[in-house]
């Protein structure tokens, strides 16, 4: 696969006085909102899982739509790899480039394919599209990796549907989709909330486990600060389209500046029944890991 043409000692992503202004009201009404409000915030070129955490309505899914380049900038910076995401410069990072570097993993993962292509044709397609299929294979091979990636073969959807399978299985075929060429950075909004509470810390842990193994980045947007404080390395908490806190989880939680933050903690003594099922998750994982090694000796 070519390598991908971000500088790999240059921060993922930065993000300058970011701000998109929509206009509130009637048509007529001349008022305006700041739904982003001149946000900073960098991304070291270290792999990590940077979470914005916020209520509805704080901006994140905004700032999400801006660095995935769905939503034009009122103004403020965003940089990849040092280069420019946003405006007219000449070293403007193009849209094939674009694809290639970022990949996005949404709430609603039955809205993430076509109703009507067969799953193995629709990721084929996407590593043709993308041009990550070796000149001598058809895709297969990528697509086989990037599933092998997510605990699933190519078996599984090979000549299937979406709707022949569930939410969360589903949830985690888009994420191999978007493993598939091989991106420095994923950003997922909210992508565990339309996921079977059993099957969120799968997913969770699957981010956990990219980023280790493959050197993936993820912006992880949710408002749950449960499942950011057990994933993350670094966090914002968004009100009103500013940062309000920011720090390492733990940091944030043992001595949060904001009272927002404290609002939001409140969430956090499910974190207590959270770790017993965590806890259980990781167990049973090697447990797993531990059998087939156990068969061997
Ligand atoms: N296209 C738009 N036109 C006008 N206002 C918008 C538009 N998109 C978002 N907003 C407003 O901007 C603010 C931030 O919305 P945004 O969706 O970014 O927040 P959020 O934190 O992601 O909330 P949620 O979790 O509910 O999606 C809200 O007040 C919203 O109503």
């Amino acid at each position: 696969m070519t390598p991908t043409p971000v500088p790999h000692d240059k921060p993922v992503l930065e993000i300058d006085a970011l701000r998109k202004v929509y206009r509130a009201g009637g048509l007529f009404s001349g008022k305006q909102l700041a739904a982003v409000d001149g946000v900073s915030l960098t991304l070291s070129s270290q792999p990590q899982v940077f979470s914005i955490v916020g209520e509805s309505g704080s901006g994140k899914t905004t700032l999400a739509r801006m660095i995935l380049r769905l939503v034009e900038p009122t103004s403020g910076e965003i940089r990849l790899g040092g280069r420019p995401l946003t405006g007219k410069h000449k070293d403007r990072i193009d849209d094939f480039e674009f694809r290639r570097l970022v990949q996005p993993i949404f709430q609603n993962p039955f809205e993430a394919f076509s109703a009507y292509l067969p799953l193995d044709s629709y990721l084929i397609n996407t590593a043709r599209n993308l041009k990550v299929a070796e000149k001598t294979t058809d895709g297969a091979d990528v697509v086989e990796d990037a599933l092998r990636s997510v605990g699933l073969s190519f078996d599984r959807v090979r000549g299937k549907y979406i709707r022949q399978f569930s939410g969360g299985e589903l949830q985690r075929i888009s994420i191999a989709r978007a493993l598939i060429p091989n991106p420095r950075l994923i950003v997922a909004d909210e992508p565990v909330s339309m996921v079977d509470a059993s099957l969120r810390m799968n997913i969770v842990n699957l981010f956990k486990t990219i980023k280790e193994e493959k050197g993936v980045s993820f912006v992880y947007i949710t408002h749950d600060l449960s499942t950011a404080y057990y994933l993350s390395d670094h966090v914002v908490i968004m009100n009103t389209g500013r940062i309000v806190d920011a720090g390492v989880p733990q940091d944030i939680l043992a001595n949060p500046r904001e009272a927002y933050t404290r609002e939001l903690m409140g969430a956090i003594p499910r974190l207590g029944e959270r770790w017993a099922e965590i806890e259980q998750i990781k167990a049973d994982a090697r447990e797993r890991d531990a059998e087939p090694r156990r068969a061997r000796a």
